[in-house]
């Protein structure tokens, strides 16, 4: 091996300990923010750390192609050298699968995706599944000895932040009632009833959260208290948490990343995952802030299923987008997205502002009410993958996007998603409970939005979707805007009744100009959705509600929205 693969090698290493810096002093600086109560620079604080990535990837790959060692990086050829000199070098790192992943990423800016292969770069990692611990402790174990109220104690008095607790006493108090509620007698009284709590703090929007779990003799629960921080008050406990969907919805999708530190991210994922086995490692390290690495294991787990499976791509259920063309893998519940190449002539926009849109929401804070997406360039896909009638559409609307190469089909540009049931077709199967309890969380969902500072412009049913766990999501975001530019208006009264029957509006409207009256009917064509919804979220018709929001917005107000049942005696 040359001597200048170890070379480059080691300034691509340098590279990613630049951006684990950057991430590390980003990160560690939620404990300050949350303390002093500064919610104005957490969402700076998010985006920052999500750019960090691409803007060191850049920096780095720049620096290797103006070095004296530019034209080697050219060479697609000195890559298996490159890799093996940097398998070494990361062989005794606590990151060394964030470390492949980088190592990804600077090829794939230097190189044409057709080059990729485990030859070049790490397509599977080569990291041992299984190894020997750190030994750098990731947890802290309290054990009850019989009384949850010592246990409480306990717990409580070994996080110490800058800002006292409000009430420790009323605290411990309420997660022993809590506990007593949820645990069944015979682990309230087992005098080993351990609570094992990692022991950094996980960080987001203006909450923290101690996460751990239980574990008597005989079985173990997940365990999270949510922190809260009111100003000039102090620091509580909101809840208790020991449900896994519960814990679930808090690692949800649709959440902004924590800010946690780690000193050894896949221990910290792996004790995650033991609370919530339902959740895919790419999903938990997205949830951690290293989206890059949700991107590789979200690949890897998509060839795994696509080589021991017959699933083949089809167009996703529900109505055809009008800006974006939608497939799916029946058998993984991912959607993927494409870009049409043009758009139904109502749609004034182009393939740019789609793409920023749907960056912006990337970097914004998604209140659970946003899906998450990963962007992906070059997509290669066998062609008998997919079924006949979706390959046609997918070449018809979208040919710059989806290329034929023989016996493969290109996928230049895509993003993923969590495949949800769009609400529109939920509604039509759904019972009188379920219809209830959707058209609520939907309405719930464009008011977090717009607290969020978010319109989501087009929101009909069709464009928001139901979790499994019966949220109600949004994900088309083509025509979102920040709330504060929305120009929300009355409909003005007509000068005379032949206005009000004319075919066109009487009254000049401006591109910003939204009027909450026509919602109603725009929204729902079922009259009984429409009353109904009209019972439970009318405010939404009149504008004054949404200026009124606007106005809190401009006033600086930083709502959280939070993802969990807060406990009855929270004011
Ligand atoms: N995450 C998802 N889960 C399930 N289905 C989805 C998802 N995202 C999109 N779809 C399906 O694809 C359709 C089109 O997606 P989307 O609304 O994002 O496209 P669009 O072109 O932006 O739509 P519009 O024409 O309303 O602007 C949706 O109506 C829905 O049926």
């Amino acid at each position: 091996m040359p001597q200048s693969s170890d070379q480059i090698a080691q300034q691509i290493l340098s590279g990613f300990d630049r951006y684990r810096r950057l991430f590390r002093d980003l990160t560690s600086g939620a404990r300050a923010r949350f303390e002093q109560a500064r919610w104005n620079d957490i969402q700076e604080a998010s985006t920052l750390r999500i750019n960090a990535y691409e803007e060191q990837v850049q920096e780095t790959a720049d620096g290797l192609t103006q070095s004296t060692f530019g034209p080697q990086v050219l060479d697609v050829e000195a890559w298996p050298g490159i890799r093996e000199a940097y398998i070494h070098l990361i062989d005794q790192r606590f990151d060394d699968e964030l470390a492949e992943t980088w190592f990804n990423s600077i090829f794939c800016s230097l190189h044409q995706h057709d080059q990729i292969s485990d030859k070049t770069m790490f397509v599977h990692s080569t990291r041992p599944v299984s190894r020997p611990p750190s030994r750098i402790a990731l947890t802290r174990g309290f054990i009850s000895e019989g009384s949850l109220h010592d246990l409480a104690h306990q717990i409580l008095s070994e996080y110490s932040f800058d800002v006292p607790w409000e009430d420790m006493t009323r605290d411990v108090e309420m997660i022993v009632t809590e506990l007593q509620q949820g645990l069944p007698d015979w682990a309230q009284m087992d005098r080993g009833l351990t609570a094992e709590m990692v022991q950094s703090v996980f960080y987001r929007n203006k909450g923290a959260y101690l996460v751990g779990r239980l574990i008597s003799q005989h079985e173990q629960w997940p365990f999270v208290l949510p922190l809260v921080h009111r100003e000039h008050q102090g620091i509580s406990v909101d809840t208790v948490i020991t449900d896994e969907s519960e814990v679930s919805i808090i690692f949800s999708f649709t959440r902004s990343y924590f800010m946690v530190e780690c000193a050894v991210p896949s221990e910290l994922i792996g004790f995650v995952k033991q609370l919530i086995p339902g959740k895919h490692l790419a999903e938990l390290y997205t949830a951690i802030g290293f989206y890059k690495q949700g991107k590789s294991e979200f690949y890897r787990a998509l060839i795994a299923h696509l080589a021991n499976s017959d699933d083949r791509f089809i167009m996703a259920p529900g109505v055809r987008g009008m800006v974006m063309s939608v497939f799916t893998l029946p058998g993984f519940n991912t959607v993927f997205k494409i870009i049409k190449d043009r758009f139904a002539p109502s749609k004034n926009i182009d393939r740019a502002t789609v793409i920023e849109k749907y960056r912006l929401v990337k970097r914004h804070d998604r209140v659970g009410r946003m899906a998450d997406t990963q962007e992906f360039a070059d997509f290669r896909f066998p062609r008998d993958r997919f079924d006949p009638e979706c390959l046609r559409e997918l070449l018809e609307v979208a040919p710059s996007t989806v290329i034929e190469e023989g016996d493969s089909i290109l996928i230049r540009h895509c993003w993923t998603e969590r495949r949800m049931t769009p609400l529109n077709i939920y509604l039509e199967h759904a019972s009188e409970t379920q219809t209830h309890d959707a058209l609520l969380d939907y309405g719930k969902a464009i008011k977090e939005l717009a607290a969020a500072n978010i319109f989501p412009g087009d929101m009909l049913l069709k464009n928001f979707g139901v979790t499994r766990h019966g949220r109600v999501v949004f994900y088309d975001y083509d025509e979102i805007s920040y709330l504060t530019e929305v120009n929300f208006r009355v409909i003005p009264e007509p000068l005379y009744p032949e206005q009000e029957m004319a075919s066109e509006p009487w009254y000049s409207v401006a591109p910003n100009d939204v009027f909450p009256e026509e919602f109603p009917v725009f929204l729902f064509a079922d009259i009984r959705h429409r009353r109904q919804f009209a019972g439970m979220h009318g405010d939404l018709f009149e504008a004054s509600y949404w200026k009124s929001l606007q106005a809190q917005i401009e006033a600086g107000q930083v709502i959280d929205v939070y993802p969990y049942r807060r406990a009855a005696a929270t004011p």
